[in-house]
């Protein structure tokens, strides 16, 4: 069903059919989570079938073929299962029994569409269109893809029933702006902050009204300029780190799976840059580094569940997987509170002055910060913002890099411009701050990787008070899902919306955010909530695509796996982004000298045997020779 997706029907050249396929809970992150997964099992989903960075072959092409009309199959099957209303509430209520009665009787349907508009015009209350599902329904696939197709046919605001579960989807930029901004006070996190609680507590992502105030002032000014300048260095070397590890693959010929890759990288970047914690998940596979995977796993199946297994009581002392969560928590609650002690300890003993953009260069990180700025918080408190960031700030950026290289490894063209860029900027040295404004291409090619998978697909909130969505009264108490997949995929905001096209951003151009695409576009979310990582984010992934693409050459690597899409927090592939790396071969650098040019009247033969020859003045630079 999943691949019926229009967004997929009409895929860009370089992308084959989508196809449906059973989640492998083995083969991601196979180190580390080579357990079976009790939620995630036996979930389907989207597939981006790879090209293996080959031109199409007659062979592709057949099974290319056999996917589109398998894909065109399904398409159907869903479009037939929305028109004949399986997911349509029908109208009950008084004026719709009223209008089937008088049907009935033989009064013409023309005669009662015209009243009953009336009616329903002038009543007091438009009613928000309703679809409803069954959990079945949407079981078997990233959630966010069926809300696409119901999107398509419902509008930018409809409610989703399932069962006694009910949720506003809402795919429209200005309902969007007005929840996330204009009236932002009016929402809460809802049914994230639930979820979330037993990682985060009450940390800056789940938490609400004056906890989240207070943190939110005492942690943005630890993310300023100088602090992030800083941290392109450590971008840099951890960077350098991957680059090594895959030169040895380059060399020895193996297939390498980016997205786990990505994943430690991220980790050992954040680590550091929050509490100046080293994981060096890139080289090894400590305790620490398997709790930290073992909650993150969890919060995200807790995300997808069905329902709250973990809230039965005796569960969590019985089950093992629970107690293994707890084991994990307890792991990482421990080392947290050392190093709060320990950057204590620093604290009091510097003689540094506390200063707007206060970096300690031993250890610039935000703890440091938070604690050098005299942040008169409990220990609890301050654990749960460092645990909030070490997740909103790992997955995020890792997902990102992931679904960049998977779009690059369709579009070479993209790819060289980008390489051609990189070495022009770049040449051979460690990237630094001013670079960031000059690395132009890079930057649209992340700005549209974000555009076509956004970091979470769908933001989360609930209305505390009765509110007005466009023209539809609501009540306080209603779970709403900012699809930001739909906003970023919408046809009717987006030209050729399912193509990856860096250059609809123009170079010269503002980089594009909430503000300017008028919230039609929200990588970094938007309002006072909206992201505080943004800039770090961007750079981080800047300087690794930058380093990772001038070293070497990324292809899907031959057999592997399809890539496809499953979701818990962020968008994951099933099976791992498989490829095949290789050491590029730069064109030797031409240096740029001033140098006299030299002309020539006579034709000239080039070699011999070859029977070209120049029969007019012909221009050729000395660097040349
Ligand atoms: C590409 C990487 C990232 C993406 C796509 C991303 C995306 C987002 C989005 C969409 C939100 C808004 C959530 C909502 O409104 O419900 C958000 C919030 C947040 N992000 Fe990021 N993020 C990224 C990286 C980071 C990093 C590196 C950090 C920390 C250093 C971070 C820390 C946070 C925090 C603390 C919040 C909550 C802000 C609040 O509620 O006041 N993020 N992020």
């Amino acid at each position: 069903m999943a691949a019926n997706f229009p967004l997929f029907r009409a895929a860009p050249s370089s992308t084959k059919p989508v196809r449906i396929r059973k989640f492998n809970p083995t083969t991601r992150f196979p180190p580390l989570y080579a357990k079976r997964h009790p939620v995630l099992r036996g979930l389907s989903t989207i597939a981006c079938a790879s090209s293996n960075g080959k031109e199409p072959d007659s062979v592709d092409d057949g099974v290319k073929s056999v996917e589109r009309l398998l894909e065109q199959k399904r398409l159907a099957e869903l479009s037939a299962r929305i028109a004949s209303g399986d997911f349509t509430v029908s109208q009950s209520g008084f004026p719709s029994v009223l209008k089937e009665s008088l049907l009935k009787l033989g009064v013409p349907n023309a005669v009662l569409e015209f009243l009953f508009g009336w009616v329903n015009n002038h009543g007091d209350c438009p009613r928000i269109p309703e679809a409803k599902g069954s959990i079945s329904a949407i079981r078997n696939e990233a959630f966010f893809i069926p809300l696409y197709e119901l999107y398509l046919r419902y509008g930018g605001i409809f409610r989703l029933n399932f069962g006694p579960k009910s949720f506003l989807i809402v795919s429209d930029p200005s309902i969007s702006k007005h929840i996330l901004k204009e009236n932002s006070k009016a929402y809460s996190k809802g049914i994230l902050a639930e979820i979330l609680e037993f990682v985060m507590g009450k940390g800056l992502i789940p938490a609400d009204g004056e906890i989240w105030r207070v943190r939110r002032r005492a942690i943005v000014p630890s993310l300023h300029q100088k602090y992030v300048a800083a941290m392109i260095n450590l971008f840099g070397q951890a960077t350098d780190r991957l680059c090594k590890k895959l030169d040895v693959a380059a060399s020895d010929g193996e297939d390498v799976e980016m997205e786990s890759l990505f994943s430690r990288l991220t980790l050992d970047i954040i680590g550091k840059a929050v509490f100046n914690y080293d994981f060096d998940s890139l080289t090894n596979d400590t305790g620490i580094v398997e709790a930290v995977y073992t909650v993150l796993r969890e919060a995200e199946d807790r995300s997808v569940a069905p329902i709250p297994f973990w809230e039965i009581p005796i569960w969590k002392d019985i089950s093992p997987r629970q107690k293994k969560v707890s084991a994990a928590l307890k792991l990482i609650n421990d080392i947290l509170d050392d190093l709060i002690a320990i950057c204590k300890r620093m604290v009091d003993e510097e003689e540094l002055q506390f200063h707007e953009e206060y970096v300690n260069e031993q250890d610039p990180s935000i703890l440091h910060f938070l604690l050098a700025s005299g942040d008169d918080v409990s220990s609890k408190q301050l654990r749960d913002d460092l645990m909030t960031m070490l997740i909103a700030g790992h997955e995020t950026s890792a997902a990102v890099l992931t679904w960049t290289f998977y779009l690059l490894s369709k579009e070479p063209r993209v790819m060289s411009k980008l390489q051609e860029e990189v070495d022009s900027v770049l040449g051979d040295r460690f990237p630094r701050i001013e670079d960031m404004k000059k690395l132009k291409y890079a930057t649209r090619v992340i700005n549209e990787s974000l555009r076509l998978y956004p970091q979470p697909p769908v933001l989360i909130r609930r209305s505390l008070v009765d509110d007005v969505l466009g023209k539809y009264p609501i009540k306080r108490g209603e779970d709403i899902f900012i699809s930001v997949w739909n906003l970023h995929r919408s046809p009717k905001l987006w030209d050729e919306a399912d193509m990856f096209k860096p250059e609809r951003w123009p170079l010269d151009g503002p980089n594009p955010n909430e503000t300017n695409q008028n919230f039609s576009y929200l990588p970094f979310g938007g309002g006072p909530r909206k992201c505080v990582g943004d800039l770090f984010a961007s750079y981080e992934i800047v300087v690794a695509l930058a380093m990772l693409v001038r070293r070497l050459n990324f292809q899907m690597a031959l057999g592997a796996p399809p890539v496809e899409m499953t979701t818990g927090a962020t968008i994951h592939t099933t099976a791992g982004l498989k490829m095949t790396v290789t050491r590029r071969v730069k064109p030797p650098i031409i240096p740029a000298l001033e140098m006299p040019t030299l002309t020539m009247d006579a034709p000239i033969s080039l070699s011999k045997g070859d029977n070209t020859s120049l029969d007019q003045k012909s221009e050729v630079s000395s660097a040349h020779s």
